[in-house]
């Protein structure tokens, strides 16, 4: 059986299009049974809906408070019954009802090298620092930002004439391959975690 992926957007929807492309190949071991965004009229959405893959938009506005919010979340995420969660330029911070539910079993694709440059601005941080490698950062989610366990990373180069447009379409590149990597190996070998440490292909037999 595929393992079941939910994949949550709040933009363009690149990351989610690859996961997507590579789903195709039976061969991959995963399917993107929804995706979810907190927002309307993305391109992320509409990518899902070409796909043939069931959508869901649960906006923080549209709640009392964030806490109800992040009740709903984990409630349209968990009809869906997935085996992992991606979040693929999700724009939001995840909370604990959230985490209760999907905790260890949920991950965010970041455009640095983790501890360097959390946030919403990562390639714009680490060009205003001045650093000539940068890169992407594949994590477990955990109650901080951008803080969980490493899966994987890859390092990008900055280019002497890059700009925050450039350098984050290079890391999207390599986020994009990086993203598809992990996500096939997680969903085909399983994973384990221990203290800070990802192990991959912990699933007896793999
Ligand atoms: N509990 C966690 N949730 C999420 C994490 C995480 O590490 N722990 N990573 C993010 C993605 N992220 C950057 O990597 C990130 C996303 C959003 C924010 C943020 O402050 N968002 C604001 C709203 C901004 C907006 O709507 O445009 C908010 O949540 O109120 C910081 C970092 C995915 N979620
Ligand atoms: N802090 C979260 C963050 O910066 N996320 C980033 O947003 C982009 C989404 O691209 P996409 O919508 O084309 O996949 C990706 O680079 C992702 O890492």
């Amino acid at each position: 059986m595929p393992a079941r992926l939910v994949v949550l957007v709040s933009g363009s929807g690149t990351n989610l299009q690859a996961l997507l492309d590579a789903c195709t190949d039976p061969a991959y071991g995963a399917e993107v049974v929804a995706v979810g965004a907190d927002r309307d009229g993305i391109e992320g959405l509409a990518r899902a809906e070409r796909a043939g893959v069931p959508t869901f938009v649960e906006r923080v506005g549209d709640h009392d408070d964030r806490a109800a919010w992040d009740a709903a979340l984990s409630e349209a995420v968990a009809a869906h019954e997935p085996d992992l969660v991606v979040l693929a330029g999700f724009m939001k911070l995840v909370g604990p009802a959230f985490l209760g539910r999907f905790g260890g079993r949920t991950v965010n694709t970041h455009p640095a090298l983790s501890p360097s440059f959390p946030g919403m601005s990562g390639p714009a941080d680490a060009l205003a620092y001045g650093v000539k490698v940068t890169g992407c950062t594949l994590f477990v989610v955990d109650e901080g930002v951008d803080t969980g366990q490493i899966v994987a990373q890859v390092a990008v180069p900055v280019e002497d004439d890059d700009d925050v447009a450039s350098l984050h379409e290079r890391i999207k590149t390599a986020e994009r391959a990086m993203l598809v990597d992990a996500v096939g190996v997680m969903a085909r070998d399983g994973f384990s975690v221990e203290g800070r440490r990802v192990r991959l292909g912990s699933r007896p037999g793999s």
